[in-house]
């Protein structure tokens, strides 16, 4: 099967035109049209073989965290998704690889409204660029830049499952349950979407690790952060890990989370009482990120995820 066969077998499908879709998948450009008064919000990111997932992952969690992690951006922003484009290098035309991972794109598009609308295919080693639009109000944007002092700084989910699934498999043990978390990120567009509406207006997503996605919070609001050790949302394989003397960096450094960073000044965190976040520290006048152990130690900051920084 050759390039314009593939585009035709696995991608047209995925479409679905409708109303905003004029046209997608199969002419030189899609042709869409924004709903009246909403701003779009545009967010991009690549997965390569061997960088953002291993060698033998399930092409059909590839095709669900390609998505994922593009949707999670959005969600950061309180961006309601709508339209991907989708560029992809395969080394070979693999069946059972595409359907597998267009069913992990399609299930979890599916899930939040989006429509694939177009792209590009070619021949090369295994790499996905996802671009990926959504809506938002002006106004309810939520900014890296927005945090204040006396702010509280929350989270959602849990954090360091998906790193301790990935330092577990790179060591040859077996990552149980977590593998979900490292495979399958659930994207808190919903929550987003709550935030927004709340009124909290500085979020970022967790993807290089949460010291160093408070950094850039800190860093665009000019302001600092300390983060309590102790208050830090963990599952129970991650506290039985450092129950067992593990060390804390793929809780706070690891990355790969995909949950929610935000900040609340005091007057909002009254109203996130029946929400499921935790809050982790403060905001202050300070510079950059520090953290705290229960005996009010400092604690040193483990080296974060960074492309080209080994
Ligand atoms: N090659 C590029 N050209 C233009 N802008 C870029 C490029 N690479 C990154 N950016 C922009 O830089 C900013 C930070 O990008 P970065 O990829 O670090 O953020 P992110 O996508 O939220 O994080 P992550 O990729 O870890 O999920 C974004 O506004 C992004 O659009
Ligand atoms: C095989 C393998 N090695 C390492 C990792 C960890 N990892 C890769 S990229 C990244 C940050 C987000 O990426 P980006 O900043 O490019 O969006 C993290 C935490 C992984 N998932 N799989
Ligand atoms: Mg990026």
């Amino acid at each position: 099967m050759a390039e314009f066969q593939l585009i035709e077998r696995y991608f047209s499908g995925l479409s679905r035109p409708d109303g905003p879709v004029a046209l997608g998948v199969g002419d030189d450009c899609a042709l869409l049209d924004p709903p009246p008064g909403q701003r779009l919000a545009m967010t991009m990111d690549t997965l390569i073989a061997g960088r953002h997932f291993l060698p033998d992952a399930d092409p059909f969690s590839i095709g669900h965290k390609s998505l994922a992690v593009n949707l999670s951006d959005l969600a950061a922003m309180g961006a309601s998704p709508a339209w991907a484009l989708l560029s992809l290098s395969l080394p070979q035309v693999d069946d059972s690889w595409l359907s597998a991972f267009t069913s992990g794109f399609a299930a979890l598009a599916e899930a939040h409204g989006v429509a694939l609308v177009g792209g590009d295919t070619c021949q090369g080693s295994l790499s996905i660029t996802l671009q990926l639009t959504g809506f938002l109000a002006p106004g309810q944007e939520m900014l890296r830049s927005a945090a204040r002092p006396g702010d509280a700084i929350y989270v959602t989910g849990t954090l360091g499952d998906a790193a301790l699934a990935l330092q577990l498999a790179s060591a040859g043990q077996e990552p149980g349950e977590l593998a979900q978390r490292l495979d399958y990120p659930d994207p808190r567009v919903a929550e987003g979407r709550s935030l927004s509406r709340l009124g909290v207006k500085a979020c970022i997503d967790i993807s290089d690790g949460l010291v160093a996605d408070l950094g850039h919070i800190c860093r665009r609001s000019s302001c600092g952060a300390r983060v309590y050790l102790d208050s830090l949302p963990l599952s129970s394989p991650v506290r039985e890990y450092l129950a067992a003397g593990g060390d804390y960096q793929p809780v706070v450094a690891g990355g790969d989370d995909y949950e929610l960073c935000f900040t609340v000044p005091p007057a909002l965190a009254p109203q996130l009482r029946d929400m499921p976040v935790s809050c982790i520290g403060e905001i202050t006048a300070g510079e950059g990120v520090e953290l705290w152990d229960g005996s009010g130690k400092l604690l040193p900051l483990p080296r974060a995820w960074e492309h080209f920084s080994s």
